[in-house]
């Protein structure tokens, strides 16, 4: 995306009406300036002493015959007031912009990622989306906000110009003939802007990953006594990252110094014009001086605010690719009040294949089996068998790419996959909990969950070690739950999950982590509930299979067995 295609992009994302009040404002400011300026001559001319007055007729027009000094002087205080009034306007009005801008664009990429297909989602990078939309949404910010200064600054200029037209066209003339020429001068400095910014991004998103994957593994980290090697690369993602940001303030800085250098001689060369050639009244000259010297920096500002825009600019196609690729993958859109399925026959699989993209072999392949509700149905088989890409299809998390899902004999539309969802409760081998209250952590399943809800949620899950806890249901867990140990976490978990109100309740490996104890009072807490829900055990072995009415057993993505457990023989 060009910074064109970008700039054209962005504004699209602002009310119409917040753009106009914007440039309205930037406007009015510059206006006042450029009056400000104007009445210099007149003021200038009137101190007396010069060789020859300088007013242009038009502007002694304007002003009430004989004006002397003091009004004169009184009218610029009052018009710099004026203009500090409108420029502290334009600036609330500005981060109000910008806020809005930045906030929305972050929002709705939030939101789509968070609407998109499982299937897709598992297959992207989180830190490269987290990177999006923090670092990579501040530089957005960054450079809408500097895009907004060239445009004030841009206004600025315009209007001085104007002015300097007013007073003397030659000098203006040649004055915007060179630094058109200057402009040319620095198109290498710009595409190297772009240049650099590009890489910022990768940059970015190396030392993101390099946070968040050294901070979700610190534990292995730990124990194989890794932390110096984690150090080293995540110190050289970021030396990567400084490398590029100063290459870009050095071509910034030497972009502001030539200015600044050119400047000086493009003034002394305007005031040689104006003395020698064309003989311009010194209060013209004077005031076109003041003009032309408050206009380089701003020609230095513009020129740093451009840079600092293209080099902002990669961050947002990184944004706009995200959201793109989070909309084509999006999935349908559910009513707002979900009912969820009864599923009270069960749910089949008919034939279903899954193949992930980029995998020479399906996950699925050709699967047929019956959950039959209210029955406890264990589905077993080696690591990559594909158990949890069945899961997966159950949930409706992942629509099979070939095949059916029937629920209670009817295939499963697709306007339905949220209420099978809301059928069903998952836990998982690692269970997630936020670090909030386990209260907090219980009612995200229900949120309008009662106490007594509560309570036999718990005393179901076998986690009345609750009501024991320092602070009982009120006890903050900690980050993904450290402060509870694996069984408690899994205990609540099954609670959560059970607050829910599931029709059907899928356990995803829930107590291969489990210490024996645990272990057994999560399989109680399962062989309580036999019978009243239906429930998958997701396991590579079952060693227990007690109160299980029904095995499936995959390998390689095909069912190898399906049928009632096999007793041992006694
Ligand atoms: N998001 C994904 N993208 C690509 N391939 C995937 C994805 N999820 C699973 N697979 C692949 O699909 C196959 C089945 O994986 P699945 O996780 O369903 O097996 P599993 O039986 O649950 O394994 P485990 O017991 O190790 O969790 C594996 O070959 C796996 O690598």
């Amino acid at each position: 995306m060009n910074a064109l295609a970008t700039t054209r992009r962005l504004l699209g994302e602002a009310p119409a009406g917040h753009t106009a009040l914007l440039l309205a404002l930037m406007l009015a400011a510059r206006l006042t300036e450029g009056v400000g300026v104007l009445l210099l001559v007149p003021i200038l001319d009137s101190l007396g002493g010069m060789a020859s007055p300088a007013t242009p007729g038009w502007i002694a027009a304007l002003l009430p015959q004989e004006t002397g000094f003091g009004p004169l002087l009184a009218l610029f205080v009052v018009l710099v007031a004026l203009r500090s009034a409108l420029v502290f306007a334009q600036q609330v009005v500005t981060v109000r912009y910008q806020i809005q801008v930045v906030d929305t664009l972050r929002e709705r990429c939030f939101d789509l990622l968070l609407r998109a297909e499982w299937r897709w989602l598992s297959q992207q990078r989180a830190s490269d989306q987290a990177n999006v939309l923090t670092v990579g949404i501040n530089r957005v910010a960054t450079g809408l906000s500097n895009l907004l200064t060239l445009a004030a600054t841009l206004v600025t200029t315009v209007t001085y110009l104007g002015v300097a037209l007013l007073l003397s066209w030659r000098i203006t003339l040649l004055a915007i003939a060179l630094g058109l020429l200057a402009h040319l001068l620095m198109t290498g400095i710009r595409r190297s802007a772009g240049d650099i910014g590009h890489k910022l991004g990768v940059a970015n998103r190396a030392v993101q990953a390099s946070i968040q994957e050294g901070l979700a593994g610190v534990r292995l980290t730990k124990i194989l006594r890794n932390e110096g090697r984690h150090l080293t690369s995540f110190s050289s993602t970021v030396s990567a990252l400084r490398g590029e940001q100063v290459r870009f303030a050095r071509s910034s800085g030497a972009t502001q110094r030539v200015v600044e250098t050119g400047g000086a001689l493009v003034l002394a060369l305007l005031v040689y014009a104006g003395i020698t050639w064309w003989a311009v009244p010194v209060a013209t000259l004077l005031t076109l001086v003041l003009v032309f010297a408050r206009l380089m920096p701003q020609f230095a500002g513009a020129q740093q605010s451009l840079n600092l825009w293209l080099n902002a600019a990669p961050a947002l196609a990184d944004l706009d690719a995200v959201m793109d690729q989070a909309r084509a993958h999006a999935e349908p859109p559910h009513p707002p009040a979900v009912v969820p399925l009864p599923v009270a026959q069960g749910i089949e699989l008919r034939n279903v294949s899954v193949i992930y993209e980029g995998r020479p072999r399906a996950a699925l392949d050709g699967i047929g089996v019956t959950i039959r509700a209210r029955e406890t149905t264990a589905l077993i088989g080696q690591s990559g068998a594909g158990k949890s890409t069945l899961a997966d299809v159950l949930m409706a998390l992942v629509t099979p790419d070939k095949g059916q899902v029937l629920v209670d004999g009817q295939p499963l539309a697709e306007g339905n996959r949220h209420a099978l969802r809301a059928a069903i409760s998952y836990v998982q081998q690692d269970p997630f909990l936020f670090n909030d209250t386990v209260r907090a952590n219980l009612v995200w399943a229900r949120p309008e969950a009662s106490e007594a809800e509560i309570a036999a949620a718990l005393s179901a899950a076998a986690a009345d070690f609750v009501h024991a806890l320092p602070h009982g249901l009120e006890t903050t867990v900690g980050d993904g739950g450290v402060r509870l140990s694996g069984g408690e976490r899994q205990r609540i978990a099954l609670a959560r999950a059970l607050l829910g109100q599931p029709s059907v309740l899928i356990l995803d490996e829930a107590t291969s982590a489990l210490d024996p104890e645990n272990e057994a009072l999560v399989r109680a807490a399962i062989r309580r509930l036999h019978g009243s829900l239906t429930i998958v055990l997701i396991g590579h072995r079952l060693s227990q299979l007690d109160e299980v009415d029904q095995v499936i057993e995959l390998a390689n993505g095909k069912v190898v067995r399906s049928g009632p457990p096999v007793t041992p023989e006694a």
